[in-house]
């Protein structure tokens, strides 16, 4: 039987003895885009960080492609994970370019291969090429925002980790970067874990959604679940 490339078993957490994870069990399919819904404090944001080995969870396993993560040998399982937060994280004092092949560096991979993988992932979410010589604080929040994803997928990690990446957009921004994040879904698909509170975003990119409520996940499905989500939104259930 195939295994899932992220499986939770069981995960429960607390935070100074609060419950924020409560017997979590979810399989994440391949090479599809899961958007992971909730509230706020919900404990979306703990269970990605659960799911990159970030947090050890209390109890529970994470398995990383059928195997239970290794958290001695962090790094190397973290290599096949891009991670987009909101907060870009660019480095301010390294140009768009640094920025997005540093991570080929800290492997050492051969310069023009980097080169190149920069220059296709530039392409592919429409930064022009010359924004590679420019900083950070030079390009709007969008456009770092695309950085960000192509520095996560420099190593084409068969994982991207996305924690509420495009919630300081504005509406046009948002809808640009999910139109990039669709074709690249097409061109090279890889396993996306999502988490947002905003359920048109959901409707728009996920294959699957899981409810997160209170650190339990409530609904999992394919994306027709949205309709009953709204409606306990709507309840305030
Ligand atoms: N490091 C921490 N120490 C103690 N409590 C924490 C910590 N991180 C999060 N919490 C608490 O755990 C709960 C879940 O937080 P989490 O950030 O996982 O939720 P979330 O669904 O991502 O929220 P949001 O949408 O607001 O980002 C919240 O009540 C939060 O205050």
């Amino acid at each position: 039987m195939a295994s899932y490339p992220v499986e939770l078993l069981q995960i429960t957490h607390h935070y100074s003895g609060e419950p924020v994870l409560a017997d979590v069990s979810l399989a994440f399919e391949a090479n599809c885009v899961t958007v992971i819904l909730g509230k706020s404090g919900s404990g979306k944001s703990t269970l990605l960080q659960v799911i990159n080995g970030m947090i050890r969870p209390g109890t529970g396993t994470v398995k990383i492609f059928g195997e239970p993560i290794s958290y001695k040998d962090i790094h190397t399982m973290r290599l096949q994970m891009g991670y987009v937060v909101q907060q870009v994280g660019l480095f301010p004092h390294l140009t768009i370019y640094e920025n997005i092949a540093l991570l080929g560096k800290v492997v050492h991979r051969p310069t023009d291969v980097i080169r190149k993988r920069v220059v296709h992932l530039m392409d592919m979410v429409k930064l022009p090429q010359a924004y590679g010589d420019k900083y950070p604080y030079q390009l709007s929040g969008g456009e770092q925002q695309r950085a960000g994803l192509c520095r996560a997928m420099l190593l084409e990690p068969p994982v991207l980790l996305m924690d509420e990446p495009f919630a300081a957009l504005d509406y046009e921004t948002k809808h640009t970067i999910y139109d990039h994040l669709l074709a690249i879904q097409k061109h090279e698909p890889r396993t996306v874990i999502l988490v947002s509170h905003d359920l048109e975003e959901a409707q728009l990119l996920a294959d699957n959604v899981v409810w997160l409520q209170d650190g339990t996940a409530k609904m999992t499905g394919d994306a027709s679940v949205i309709r009953s989500i709204q409606e306990s939104y709507r309840s305030g259930k």
